[in-house]
């Protein structure tokens, strides 16, 4: 597939794998898709496997991901990791207010801006997740949504910082519910983040960036998203499981 941007596809293993299970997937995951140079792969494992899965990809093309990092650098904030200790596993990219943290941990934009400020001054790049609820899409309040996630969790980034940023547009109604926004819906909605993008930085920037489509992302719809000329990747869920689903999306999407 011809695309403007390198596509960017990520598995969030959420809260799935011991240490033991996601080496088993991270070592089968790399054999199936060593010959893929089209897309930059990237697993997003649970933070107590980090250590022993970026041994097994080492000098491979599968990058790693955090799901979620602390704002300080250090201190006492019990429970909490910083971009620091994450560097040390040679982690790449961190998702960043991923709708289940807005929702769970209540994350607001401030917060989330401030985590991509210190991903970036850590030379880690934020995945940045956006998205409506579904009453939200249905009171017409989408794009409203949209521009104040955008405008609030990117706040404070430098062109040069929101190049390196991925935005993850995820419509929380898609999320794990098996219902994935169609590709007319998601091209939509990125166009959408896109020309934002172009009103707070600029038309050269907003081309630069990534954007991201997760929300019940499979092998089966996963060339029709990727064809879409706004959507840059994808942020897959359940779907990145499994070495069979997540390969398939990847050879799928080329
Ligand atoms: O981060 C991934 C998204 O929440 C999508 O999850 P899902 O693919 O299971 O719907």
């Amino acid at each position: 597939m011809d695309k403007e941007r390198k596509l960017i596809i990520a598995g969030n293993w959420k809260m799935n794998k011991t240490v033991a299970e996601a080496l088993d997937l991270v070592s089968d995951l790399k054999m199936e898709l060593a010959s893929i140079k089209e897309v930059d792969i990237v697993v997003c494992p649970p933070f107590t496997a980090l250590c022993e899965v970026s041994k097994v990809i080492l000098h491979s093309n599968i990058r790693l991901g955090a799901q979620n990092m602390n704002e300080h650098q250090s201190g006492a904030y019990t429970g909490e990791i910083a971009a620091g200790m994450l560097k040390e596993f040679s982690v790449r990219y961190v998702i960043l207010g991923h709708s289940e943290r807005r929702q769970y941990q209540k994350e607001s934009d401030a917060l989330i801006s401030k985590k991509a400020l210190a991903a970036h001054a850590a030379s880690i790049k934020p995945i940045v997740c956006v998205g409506e609820l579904l009453a939200e899409r249905e009171g017409g309040l989408m794009e409203k949504v949209l521009d104040t996630q955008v405008r609030g969790s990117l706040a404070g980034l430098t062109k040069q910082q929101m190049e390196e940023t991925v935005i993850a547009y995820e419509p929380v109604w898609a999320i794990g519910t098996g219902k994935t926004a169609t590709s007319a819906q998601a091209q939509e909605a990125h166009a959408f983040i896109r020309k934002l993008l172009v009103s707070l930085y600029d038309e050269a920037t907003a081309r630069r960036v990534r954007i991201q489509y997760g929300g019940s992302v499979k092998a089966s719809n996963a060339r029709e998203l990727m064809s879409q000329p706004d959507v840059d990747g994808a942020l897959v869920g359940g779907a990145s499981l499994e070495v069979r689903s997540f390969g398939d999306i990847i050879k799928n999407s080329i």
